[in-house]
C-alpha cells in the first residue's frame, strides 16, 4: 500500500524545503514571521506564555515556530515530517498551526511526560493528523458518523479478540492462510511489502473482524483495496480543511460506505444462515454493537493491526537477507524451535509447524536472536510522529509544556530512535546494540519506544510478534532469499530509511525478494 507521502502534491511556491526555509533571510522571512505571529495571536496560541504548574514549576505554551506560512501555517510539516519536527523542536518544544488545527511539536526532553500522560486522547490525535477527521465538536463528529465514544470501547473489544485463549482456537486457520500465501513461491521474485501485507491483512480480518470475510480471499482483497483508496484520499487538504467536502473527502465517504456495505451484507447473511459463536463479528454483535459501530471498529482495528506489522514483518526478512550471518543464526534458531515440537525433518514444513501453539511463538526467550533482530528492525524503521489531542476543556500539562484545549501534541520517535547520543551509528542495523554489556536502549529513559511505552503500550504486540515470527519462519525455512531492486539487481543493503512519512512505510525505493528453493 502506498504511504501517505507518495501521494502528497508539493506545490513548489508553497513548499520550499524546510532547511531552505529555515536558512532564508531578509524580507521574505521577516514578513512571514510577522504574519505568522499575528495569525497565531489571532488564534490564541500565545494567549498565556507562563502559568504556574501544580508542582510549583513554571510550565508554558511553547513559543510559536518561525517555520510557517501566513494563515495556512506550517505546511512544511506535510513535505517532511521529521525535517520539520526536528528543525522546529530541536532546541525545545514549539507551537505551530495547520490551518485551524493548533499543534505543538514536542522536543526530546518532553517525551516522558508525553508518554506518561493519560488525559489526552491518542486515537483522536491520529484521526486528525492522518485522515483529516474533523475536530470541530463531539456533536459534529457524531453527525458525520464518527462516534467518539467507541474509541475507548474499541480497545476493550480488541483486547478480548486477540487474547491468547481466543487466538489459540484459530491456529489451524491462521497456519493455513499463512502457508497458502507463502508456499509455492520458489523461483519467483516478490514485492514482500505487498505479499506480506495481503497475508497479514487476512490474518487480522480473521482474528478481529469476521471468519467469513477472511475465508474469501476476494472479499479480503476488496477490503484491502478500500484501505488503499482511503490512504490515497488522506491528503494534506483533508487534514487542513476537514470541513471541506471536496473530491478527496467525497471519495473517503464513498469508500467508507463500501466498507459498511461489506460488513452489513456479512451480518445479514449470518442472520439468514444462523449464528457462528466463535466468530469475532458474532462477538461484537453479542456485545450489542450496531452495524455502523462494527464498521467503525473494523476500520480502526484493521488499520492499526495492519499498518505497522505489514511493514515491519517484511522489513525484518529483508534486514536478515542483507545480513547473511544473522540469517543463518535465525534459521538455526527456528529449526531448533520447530524440532522441539516435531523433529522429523523429512516432513513438509507445513506439517511440522501446525501443532505449535500460539503462546510458544510469543514465549519470551523462544527466539533470543530473532527477538533482538525484530527489536532492531523496529528501532530503525519506526521513525514517525505520534500524536495526542487535548479533547478536554482544560489545559493539560506535559512536563514544562502546557497543551491547551483542542491542541494536538506530537512527538517524533526519531528524537530517540535515531539519536546518536543514545544509539551508536543509529542508521545501521545492528541487533547487538541490545545485548548485555551494550544495552544502548537502557542508556536513557524511554529510548526505545517502538512498541509504545507509558500509558499507550501497543495492545497488539503479542499478536504482531506471532505474525512476524511465523511469516519470517516460513520465508527463511522454505527459501533461499536475496534482496534485489526492481531490475533484479542484488542489493547488499536496504535503502536508507525515510523518516519523513506520517506512518511507518515501506522503503522509499522498491525492494524485492528473490526466492529460490532451499538446497
Ligand atoms: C510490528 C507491529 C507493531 C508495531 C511496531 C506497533 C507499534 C505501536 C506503537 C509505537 C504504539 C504506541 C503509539 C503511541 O504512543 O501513540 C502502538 C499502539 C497501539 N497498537 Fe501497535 N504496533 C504494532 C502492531 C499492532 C497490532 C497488530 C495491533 C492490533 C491488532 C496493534 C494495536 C495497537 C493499539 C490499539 C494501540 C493503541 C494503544 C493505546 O492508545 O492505548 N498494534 N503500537
Amino acid at each position: 500500500m502506498t504511504n501517505h507521502t507518495s501521494m502528497l502534491v508539493a506545490p513548489s511556491i508553497l513548499a520550499p524545503s524546510t532547511v531552505n526555509h529555515v536558512n532564508a533571510n531578509g524580507a521574505a522571512l521577516l514578513s512571514t514571521m510577522v504574519v505568522a505571529l499575528v495569525a497565531s495571536l489571532a488564534m490564541g496560541l500565545l494567549r498565556r506564555q507562563k502559568v504556574g504548574a501544580t508542582d510549583g514549576s513554571l510550565a508554558s505554551i511553547p513559543p510559536y515556530t518561525p517555520i510557517t506560512y501566513p494563515f495556512l501555517g506550517s505546511l512544511q510539516y506535510f513535505f517532511g515530517h521529521w525535517d520539520f519536527l526536528k528543525t522546529a523542536a530541536e532546541k525545545g518544544s514549539v507551537s505551530f498551526h495547520l490551518a485551524s488545527h493548533k499543534c505543538i511539536a514536542l522536543s526530546l526532553e518532553t517525551r516522558q511526560a508525553f508518554f506518561s500522560d493519560f488525559k489526552t486522547d491518542s486515537a483522536l490525535g491520529y484521526a486528525i493528523m492522518l485522515a483529516g477527521t474533523p475536530n470541530l465538536s463531539k456533536d459534529f463528529m457524531k453527525a458525520v458518523g464518527i462516534d467518539v465514544t467507541l474509541g475507548g470501547r474499541s480497545y476493550k473489544y480488541l483486547t478480548a479478540l486477540i487474547r491468547k485463549e481466543r487466538v489459540i482456537t484459530n491456529m489451524p486457520i491462521l497456519y493455513a492462510y499463512a502457508y497458502t500465501q507463502m508456499g509455492g513461491l520458489a523461483g519467483t521474485t516478490i514485492d514482500p511489502f505487498d505479499t506480506f501485507r495481503e497475508v497479514i491483512f487476512r490474518l487480522t480480518v480473521n482474528t478481529t473482524t469476521s471468519l467469513n470475510v477472511a475465508a474469501d480471499p476476494d472479499a479480503c482483497n476488496a477490503l484491502l483495496k478500500i484501505f488503499h483508496g482511503l490512504d490515497l484520499a488522506a491528503t494534506p487538504v483533508t487534514v487542513l480543511f476537514p470541513w471541506f467536502f471536496g473530491p478527496d473527502r467525497m471519495r473517503r465517504f464513498y469508500l467508507m460506505k463500501q466498507f459498511y456495505n461489506t460488513i452489513r451484507n456479512t451480518i445479514n447473511e449470518r442472520k439468514l444462515k444462523g449464528r457462528n459463536d466463535d466468530d469475532p463479528m458474532q462477538f461484537l454483535i453479542d456485545e450489542g454493537l450496531s452495524t455502523i459501530e462494527i464498521t467503525q471498529f473494523a476500520i480502526a482495528v484493521l488499520f492499526t493491526g495492519n499498518a505497522n506489522t505489514a511493514v515491519i514483518a517484511p522489513a525484518l526478512v529483508c534486514d536478515l537477507a542483507t545480513h547473511p550471518s544473522y540469517l543463518s543464526q535465525v534459521r538455526e534458531e527456528i529449526e531448533a524451535f520447530i524440532s522441539l515440537f516435531n523433529a522429523d525433518t523429512s516432513l513438509p514444513l507445513k506439517t511440522r509447524i501446525q501443532t505449535i501453539a500460539y503462546d510458544e511463538w510469543i514465549r519470551p526467550g523462544a527466539f533470543p536472536i530473532m527477538e533482538r533482530c525484530l527489536k532492531e528492525t523496529i528501532r530503525l524503521r519506526v521513525g514517525t510522529p505520534l500524536h495526542r489531542l487535548n479533547h478536554t476543556d482544560k489545559d493539560i500539562q506535559m512536563g514544562s509544556v502546557i497543551v491547551p484545549p483542542g491542541t494536538i501534541a506530537s512527538f517524533h520517535t526519531s528524537f530517540v530512535h535515531h539519536n546518536e547520543d543514545i544509539f551508536t551509528a543509529p542508521f545501521e542495523w545492528d541487533p547487538e546494540r541490545f545485548t548485555q554489556g551494550r544495552e544502548e536502549d537502557k542508556k536513557s529513559p524511554m529510548a526505545f519506544v517502538g512498541w509504545g511505552v507509558g500509558r499507550h503500550p501497543c495492545l497488539g504486540q503479542k499478536f504482531a510478534t506471532f505474525e512476524t515470527f511465523l511469516l519470517t519462519a516460513l520465508t527463511v525455512m522454505l527459501y533461499d532469499i536475496e534482496v534485489v531492486d526492481q531490475h533484479g539487481k542484488g542489493l547488499i543493503e536496504m535503502p536508507p530509511v525515510d523518516l519523513n512519512n506520517p506512518v511507518v512505510s515501506p522503503p522509499p525505493t522498491p525492494v524485492h525478494l528473490k526466492l529460490s528453493a532451499r538446497a
